[in-house]
C-alpha cells in the first residue's frame, strides 16, 4: 500500500472548517438515551455520531452492547437530527448489518485490529462499500500490525479509510488509560500522510479531565479530527463512565481548542524560523558527533573487558549515570521520561558495541 492522495478525498468532500469531530456514548444503553445525546449533539461540531453496540470487554458479564436493535436507534438518530451515524464492527456479521442499516461509517477497534484473521473476515466483508471505513491502532505499539490492518481493508476495495489513534496499554501504571505513544502516529503521518488521522482522546486518557489536553497536543500534531465518547450523563453511563464528557462540555473544548495551520508564508515567520533551524541543524550535529566519542569510549572499555574477562553490564556503574543524569537534565529543563529513554537507547548502543568487541 503507498500513500495517496485520494485516501483524504471523503473528508476533504466534507469541507469542514474545524478538525472532524465524531461524538456520541461509548455504548447505546436505551433509545431514549441515544436520542437524548443526540439532539444535545445536533447543532455541536460534531459530523458523526458514534455509539457502541457491540462492545469488546475485558471480561464475561460486563455490558457487552444492546447488539443490532441498537441499529434501529441509530437510524432514528439519523432522521431526527440529520446526523450521519458511525459504529464499531468487529466480524463479517456486524458489518452486514451495519452496512445493510445505512450506517454511514465504521470503524473497527483495537482488539481487532491485533488480530489479521478478524481483519481478513472483516475486509472481505466490507468489499466494495463507499463508506467511510477507520482503523483504530493494535492495542499493542506495533505500527506494522495497525498498517496491516488498513492495508487488508484498502486491498478489498475500500478506498475511504482512516486511522483512529486510541492508544497503547501497557504493564505500567501511568496517567493514561493507553499510552498515547506520539512517536508512534508521528511515524504513521510521515509513511501516510494523506490518511486521515483521527484521536479518540477518550480512550487514551480514560478521565475526562484530560482530554482536553490531549486533543490540543493532537492538533498541534497536524491531526485531523477527534473522536470523544460524549453523554448526557456521564457519571451514570454504563460503560466507561470515567471519560465521557456531556455535550455541553464538548462544546467548550471545541470552542477553546486551537486549530494549528500547517504554515504561514509571512517573511519574518518565516526568517525566524530558519534561523533558529539552523541551531538546530549544529545542535543535531554536535549531538551525533558526541555519541560517535562516547562510543569510542566504550569501545575502549569493551577492550579492556575482553582482556580481563569482564562482563558487559555494569549496573552499578549504569545506576549512577542514570541518576546523575536525571538531576542535571532537570536543570536544563529535560523532562526524566526523556532522560532515562535517551540514556537507555544510548547504554543498549553502548553494550551493543562491547558485544561485537568482546565476542569479536
Ligand atoms: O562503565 C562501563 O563499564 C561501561 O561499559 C560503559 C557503560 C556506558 O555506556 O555508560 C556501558 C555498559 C555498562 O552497563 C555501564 C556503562
Amino acid at each position: 500500500m503507498e500513500n495517496k492522495k485520494e485516501m483524504r478525498n471523503w473528508l476533504d468532500a466534507l469541507n469542514l472548517d474545524h478538525p472532524l469531530v465524531i461524538a456520541g456514548p461509548c455504548s447505546a444503553e436505551t433509545e431514549e438515551q441515544v436520542l437524548k445525546i443526540a439532539h444535545e449533539l445536533k447543532d455541536t461540531d460534531a459530523n458523526y455520531f458514534r455509539a457502541g453496540i457491540w462492545k469488546p470487554r475485558t471480561r464475561p458479564g460486563m455490558f457487552e452492547g444492546v447488539g443490532a436493535l441498537g441499529l434501529n436507534w441509530l437510524k432514528k438518530v439519523k432522521e431526527e437530527t440529520g446526523m450521519k451515524i458511525c459504529t464499531e464492527v468487529a466480524n463479517a456479521a456486524h458489518v452486514k448489518l451495519a452496512l445493510e442499516n445505512d450506517v454511514d461509517l465504521l470503524w473497527i477497534g483495537a482488539r481487532s485490529t491485533v488480530s489479521p484473521f478478524i481483519m481478513q473476515e472483516i475486509a472481505d466483508a466490507l468489499k466494495g462499500t463507499d463508506k467511510p471505513v477507520l482503523i483504530k491502532n493494535p492495542v499493542n505499539p506495533d505500527l506494522s500490525l495497525w498498517l496491516g490492518g488498513i492495508e487488508r481493508i484498502y486491498k478489498s476495495g475500500v478506498k475511504n479509510i482512516g486511522a483512529i489513534h486510541r492508544g497503547f496499554s501497557s504493564y505500567q501504571k501511568t496517567k493514561y488509560r493507553n499510552i498515547p505513544e506520539w512517536q508512534l502516529a508521528i511515524e504513521f503521518q510521515n509513511k501516510f500522510p494523506d490518511i486521515p488521522l483521527i484521536l479518540d482522546p477518550s480512550h487514551i486518557t480514560g478521565n475526562r479531565e484530560m482530554i482536553f489536553d490531549v486533543s490540543q497536543t493532537a492538533l498541534d500534531l497536524n491531526y485531523d479530527g477527534l473522536m470523544i465518547e460524549t453523554h448526557h450523563d456521564p457519571e451514570n453511563a454504563w460503560s466507561d463512565a470515567a471519560q465521557q464528557v456531556t455535550p455541553s462540555k464538548l462544546i467548550q473544548i471545541m470552542k477553546d481548542l486551537k486549530i494549528r495551520k500547517e504554515t504561514d508564508a509571512e517573511a519574518e515567520y518565516n526568517n525566524a524560523l530558519n534561523n533558529l533551524r539552523a541551531q538546530i541543524d549544529i545542535v543535531d550535529h554536535d549531538i551525533i558527533s558526541l555519541l560517535g566519542k562516547r562510543m569510542i569510549a566504550a569501545d575502549g572499555i569493551g577492550a579492556l573487558k575482553k582482556k580481563k574477562n569482564v562482563a558487559v553490564l555494569q549496573s552499578k556503574r549504569w545506576n549512577e549515570i542514570l541518576g546523575k543524569m536525571v538531576l542535571e537534565g532537570e536543570e536544563h529543563g529535560l523532562s526524566e521520561e526523556f532522560i532515562l529513554r535517551m540514556f537507555k537507547a544510548i547504554h543498549q548502543e553502548s553494550i551493543n558495541h562491547q558485544e561485537k568487541i568482546i565476542n569479536g
